[in-house]
């Protein structure tokens, strides 16, 4: 058997192209994503496995899945709020439906099979969702008193640029891998976690009272959902390693 077969095969969710802000009409329909969680997935010796977003096409996305040991769910745009119930806000962003549809669908599979997971960013607020969970649309209008967490690099901040700590709750599989009470994050989101999804607990909270972190309470689960971006750390935070070989470990047994 080759050293390849015996890498976990972790698949990685795309968005659709023309949901990017000022992509050009006359470019083809594609579905992309950034390099960075490849690269981390393969550096911790997992095999990255790009998913198409076909919603339209349940039996080949179940194929794709069959052949998965774990998801990663990256970054992105928001999620539609019609998928936890409720209707469009003004501060609504840009939507790719047919990702909502495809990672909702993985992460439901996932969740019952006992697929290990870790989602990112908007990843995290997939995994709630799928568990029946809602989110705040905007957290500056929704939640008074929050600091800024929408810190992106088109507002001119650095991706590694630290924006505040996250308490971790004791007894969680997020605490444990950071082997700390507290930890320095990144955060480019505007939304976050309102209501908790079926069977999650909140393994991270920013000192504003925001969400930064769900897993489900099962222990014999792996699925983690951070609000922030540890894969732009992965080389050097020990810590951020420790949660991805965790979740590459699980994958691979
Ligand atoms: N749209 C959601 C999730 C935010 C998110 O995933 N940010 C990362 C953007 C993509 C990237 O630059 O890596 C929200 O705003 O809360």
């Amino acid at each position: 058997m080759s050293e390849l077969s015996r890498r976990p095969v972790i698949g990685v969710t795309t968005q659709t192209l023309h949901a990017i802000q000022g992509i050009p009409e006359g470019l083809p329909e594609s579905w992309v994503m950034n390099q960075r969680y490849f690269r981390a997935i393969m550096e911790l010796g997992g095999v990255p496995w790009m998913i198409p977003l076909i919603p339209e096409d349940p039996d080949t996305l179940r194929a794709i899945y069959e052949h998965l040991d774990g998801l990663l769910i990256p970054g992105g745009v928001d999620m539609d709020p019609r998928t936890y119930g409720e209707s469009p806000s003004p501060h609504l962003g840009v939507l790719d439906p047919a990702r909502d549809a495809t990672e909702l669908q993985l992460t439901r599979w996932s969740i019952a099979d006992g697929l290990p997971v870790l989602g990112l960013c908007r990843g995290a607020q997939v995994i709630n969702v799928a568990a029946g969970g809602t989110l705040f649309q905007d957290i500056a209008a929704e939640i008074p008193g929050a600091q800024p967490h929408d810190l992106y690099p088109t507002r001119g901040f650095a991706r590694t640029h630290l924006a505040h700590p996250v308490d971790l709750t004791e007894g969680t599989r997020l605490r444990d891998a950071f082997g700390a009470a507290t930890a320095p994050v990144n955060s480019m989101h505007h939304q976050s976690v309102k209501r908790l999804g079926d069977g999650l607990v909140v393994s991270a909270v920013a000192p504003d009272g925001v969400v930064e972190a769900v897993e489900v309470a099962d222990p014999a689960k792996f699925v983690v959902g951070v609000q922030w971006h540890p894969e732009v750390f992965e080389r050097n935070a020990p810590a951020v390693q420790s949660l991805f070989d965790e979740f590459i470990a699980h994958a691979a047994a």
